[in-house]
């Protein structure tokens, strides 16, 4: 059975017997290999509040399902589903993915005749997993050359990517975004060798992408959240390659907290700091990114407790009545980032180039 698979190759996928939505439930990786049903919205609601999925294209992926999962279980009242839908939305703030798949699922249901509602939106939920699999894809080629051109000044030598937070893979639907030019760097037999930022405090780069990078045979080195400005000083980063999770029309990228630091270090050393990402995670709405995005702020017990490597251990990091605050992401002006990757091409972060692009009109 599909949802038996020890490797599963996608973070989110449909058995194709029964219909049924399965995961990987990420909080438990490098250690366990979990696999979770998707059986509601509350479940999909749970599973995006709580970060068993998480990533900006895979959780719009999975509101999409879950919009699904809402038709399903309401076929006969759309005014329900689509409340419901609003209840999805509504389960992180930050990544304007979720809204987007959200919004474009319940338009195709409500447009199918009453009976065919939950069909129309699971073959739109899917056919958004195909678009974001694809659009990774043209990433990594896309972003392929940037790689190319270093390994080319240095031969012998790895090109060395620092990267923050995962947006592998396990974040998208296939190759991830900030990866996927590794990835495809990788597989042409370019030396390339990756400094991942750990990522406090859910550490998805301890976790996650060192765990994708290692099972793809990507020589990489864990490192502190604070080493990278170090680096960089010692001539030992290359290039930086983040994803995002809302990016303005103008430029602006929220991404994982600490990416604005990484920005402002690699701006100070000449080093190239590219964002990866595809259309579904621009906001064309938004002209301002860090007065106007919204920054989720999670329960401060992450910041406060380590998780153990047992299911359900944690350890108290601070004295007990210490306070602490869990800002979940920081917006990176458009003046210190070098280039979008997308998967229309390479583009400077600026509003005419990235509205020719995407063949946006100006407002
Ligand atoms: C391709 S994923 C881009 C971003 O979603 C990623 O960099 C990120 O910040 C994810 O944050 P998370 O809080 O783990 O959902």
């Amino acid at each position: 059975m599909n949802h038996l698979q020890k490797n599963p190759a996608r973070p989110i996928w449909e058995d194709p017997d029964t219909g049924k939505i399965y995961i990987i439930d990420q909080r438990q990786l490098p250690h366990q290999m979990v696999v979770s049903e998707l059986a509601d919205v509350d479940d999909v609601i749970f599973a995006i509040c709580e970060m068993m999925v998480r990533g900006a294209p895979l959780i719009g992926v999975t509101g999409a399902y879950g919009v699904y999962l809402a038709f399903a279980a309401n076929t006969s009242d759309p005014d329900e589903a689509a409340q419901q839908a609003r209840r999805i939305r509504r389960a992180r703030p930050t990544a304007v993915n979720l809204a987007w798949a959200v919004d474009q699922t319940l338009e195709k249901a409500l447009a199918a005749d009453k009976q065919d509602r939950a069909k129309a939106a699971r073959q739109h939920a899917a056919a958004i997993a195909g678009l974001e699999a694809e659009n990774s894809r043209l990433i990594g080629e896309h972003g392929l050359p940037l790689i190319a051109e270093i390994a080319e000044k240095k031969p012998g030598q790895p090109v060395n990517i620092l990267t923050h937070c995962n947006a592998g893979w396990l974040a998208c639907i296939a190759h991830g975004t900030a990866t996927a030019p590794i990835y495809q760097a990788h597989r042409q037999g370019i030396n390339v060798h990756v400094w991942v930022d750990e990522t406090r405090p859910l550490n998805q780069g301890a976790r996650l992408t060192a765990w994708e990078l290692g099972a793809a045979g990507v020589a990489h080195t864990v490192i502190t959240d604070n080493a990278g400005g170090h680096l960089m000083q010692k001539g030992l980063v290359d290039l930086v390659i983040v994803g995002t999770d809302r990016t303005t029309y103008t430029g602006d990228v929220a991404n994982k907290i600490g990416t604005y630091l990484k920005a402002l270090a690699a701006r100070d050393n000449g080093i190239a700091f590219y964002v990866a990402l595809p259309s579904s995670t621009f906001d064309w709405q938004i002209r301002d990114g860090v007065g106007q995005i919204p920054i989720e702020t999670r329960d401060s017990d992450e910041v406060r407790y380590m998780p153990g490597v047992e299911k359900n251990k944690t350890h108290l990091l601070l004295p007990e009545d210490s306070q602490a605050a869990n800002y979940a992401f920081d917006v990176t002006p458009a003046r210190l980032v070098t280039g979008f990757i997308t998967e229309k091409g390479v583009c400077p972060a600026e509003e005419t180039a990235i509205k020719t692009l995407f063949q946006k009109h100006s407002r």
